[in-house]
């Protein structure tokens, strides 16, 4: 096998199950087309079935007399989206919006393309469809600042806890049989399992020999240390954001949702109060669709400000310059986060019997750690994230998923000989880099302009090099050179320096480093929203998605997201004296 065969064999994948779709097998998961007519009132619009939108119209379609319309750009997830083993299959395919943005601080000649693939979900539950299905609540501290930028004291780690809890359903007996079982619920919508399979324990041996403390799970206030991953996986079956919060409710009456219908406009009145959206339906009608109370747009990182842009709302000189009459001058589009990391594959124990790969959990085991450089501090520099799995799979994601060239993934593949490998990745999680999404032209259909500033900021590069020469201490722990672990030489050419230089680190993270397509704050609490997430200069438009982090969470960030849809539910509610 090799990278070229590697993508190829994805893509072979990727159409056997494009076949498998027209039996529709999980069709009966999800609500029936909605039917609408133009012009219909419903109390509230929601614009984006993805992972905060399908929680919004839950919990808002909880009140019996209130219609709620939810508007999807997608269709269906498909079969493979069910099976938590292959979220690969969906990346660049009818289930991904397939946006692409120029390569910025990477080191080209270490890239497959010369551009950069932006992966977001188009169909119920959105990304959340798709993703890899960490569950990653971030740190308090995370909180605490967004409750200090949006001038809302109720954004405060304490404050918001309860709405992880009362999302949230742990499935697991060693949690539940611990003290730290007060951070789960137990009746929540979203089921929540942790990675226990054989591996783990004796890896972070390895880090425990470091100094470093390990838990059964970082999210239970834990700020330092390691622990296995907590899956949004239960029974088999990826627990989307659609899967936990629509699914339940498909007949649920005053819910309409409608399907492969995109949001092209949000309409305001004169007095710049959100009065309806145009749609453009499947069958390429334009219609106009009104709600009396309010329209929320939870449409993700990157169509959010999009279609605000499209209405309106954002940078003045940028709308003009598009011919687009300005409702409200607004930062939309700016401040666009991501966690960028070094990739660093390490070879570790040989391998007689190759663990089969099973389409019910993801391929290999693994773990997460946060680590403070100086270890005198509370307050995590970096975290990482670790796979062990078969070289086979590494080259499956090193190609299709990181875009990374043939020359490196053949570099990876090839100096294994039938062992494990670690793929670990090193986790600025405080970037200071930032990008910006604009619009391409007033065409609702054509994608927005991208520029994702990764290492805009050259503090982020060096901030890396210290993380990674830090992570390296753990291949003189006892267990990894027991097993002989060695790191693998992805860029020969960075070989002119140690591998203890920081040149050489300079050298390589520009080249093996990746988005973790944990992208945020295109429409931040503070400067375009505020603390209960409405727009800033109009009436009656929320936004709610990961656009309205003000900062990136420290870990991955799809918990989040679902903590905002259940917390602005309820702010909805609360201001239009539903409750
Ligand atoms: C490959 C990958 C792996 C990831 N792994 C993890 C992980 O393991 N753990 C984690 O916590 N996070 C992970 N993430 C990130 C996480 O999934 C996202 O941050 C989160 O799902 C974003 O939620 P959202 O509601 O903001 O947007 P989305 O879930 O993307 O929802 C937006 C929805 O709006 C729809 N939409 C957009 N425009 C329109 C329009 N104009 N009209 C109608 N509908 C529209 C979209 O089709 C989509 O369904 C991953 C992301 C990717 C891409």
């Amino acid at each position: 096998m090799n990278a070229a065969a590697a993508f190829k064999t994805v893509e072979i994948l990727q159409n056997a199950f494009r076949i498998l779709a027209y039996l529709h097998l999980t069709d009966y998961l999800w609500p029936h087309q909605a039917t609408v007519h133009d012009g219909p009132s419903y109390d509230f619009i929601v614009v984006g079935g993805g992972t905060a939108g399908s929680v919004i119209a839950n919990r808002l379609s909880e009140i019996e007399h209130i219609n709620v319309l939810l508007i999807e750009a997608g269709g269906n997830p498909p079969f493979e989206s069910d099976l938590p083993g292959v979220p690969i299959l969906m990346e660049k395919s009818r289930y991904d919006w397939n946006y692409t943005a120029g390569l910025d601080g990477f080191d080209e000649s270490c890239r497959l393309k010369p551009s950069y693939e932006v992966i977001l979900g188009k169909m119920l539950g959105g990304t959340s469809s798709m993703n890899y299905m960490i569950y990653n609540r971030g740190k308090p501290k995370d909180y605490d600042s967004w409750a200090e930028i949006s001038n809302d004291a109720t954004w405060k780690w304490e404050n918001v806890l309860p709405y992880f809890i009362k999302s949230s359903k742990i499935k697991d007996a060693k949690i539940l049989q611990s003290v730290d079982k007060k951070y789960y619920g137990t009746d929540g919508l979203l089921q929540i399992t942790r990675d226990r399979r054989e591996g783990i324990d004796t890896f972070l041996d390895a880090y425990r020999e470091l100094g470093h403390d390990t838990f059964l799970d970082f999210n239970e206030n834990n700020i330092l240390g390691f622990s296995p991953h907590m899956f949004m996986i239960a029974d088999r079956s990826r627990q989307s954001s659609a899967y936990a919060f629509l699914s339940p409710i498909k007949n649920r009456r005053n819910l309409h949702v409608l399907k492969n219908t995109l949001v092209t406009k949000i309409l305001f009145d004169k007095n710049k109060k959100a009065v309806g959206v145009e749609v453009l339906t499947e069958d390429r009608k334009t219609m106009t669709l009104k709600a009396k109370k309010e329209v929320i747009v939870s449409a993700g990182v990157m169509n959010t400000p999009k279609l605000l842009m499209l209405s309106g709302v954002g940078p003045e000189e940028h709308l003009k310059g598009k011919n687009i009459e300005v409702v409200s001058n607004l930062p939309v589009g700016e401040n666009l986060q991501e966690h960028m990391s070094a990739v660093i594959v390490v070879n570790m124990e040989t391998i007689i019997d190759p663990p089969e790969p099973s389409p019910y959990e993801m391929p290999g085991f693994s773990f997460s750690g946060y680590v403070s450089v100086n270890q005198s501090s509370n307050n995590p520099d970096y975290q990482q994230t670790t796979y062990v799995t078969t070289p086979e799979v590494i080259l499956y994601y090193c190609t299709f998923t990181f875009q990374l060239s043939d020359e490196v993934c053949n570099n990876i593949f090839k100096q294994n000989v039938k062992r494990l490998q670690a793929i670990n990745f090193i986790i600025n999680i405080n970037p200071k880099s930032r990008g910006k999404v604009l619009l391409k032209s007033a065409n609702p259909e054509d994608p927005p302009v991208i520029n994702t500033g990764f290492f805009s900021n050259k503090d982020d590069i060096e901030d890396l090099v210290d993380y990674v020469l830090d992570y390296l201490k753990v291949l003189n722990t006892t267990y990894l050179t027991n097993i002989g672990a060695e790191l693998v030489e992805a860029i020969p050419r960075c070989n002119e320096f140690g591998k203890e230089t920081r040149e050489f680190w300079r050298c390589y993270i520009p080249c093996v480093s990746a988005g973790l397509s944990q992208l945020t704050s295109t429409c931040p609490m503070g400067t375009v929203v505020d603390g209960r997430l409405r727009v800033h200069g109009v009436k009656g438009l929320r936004v709610a998605d990961a656009s309205v982090m003000p900062t990136i969470t420290r870990g991955n960030p799809m918990a989040a997201v679902i903590m905002i849809g259940e917390k602005v539910s309820d702010m909805i509610k609360q201001d239009n004296n539903l409750i």
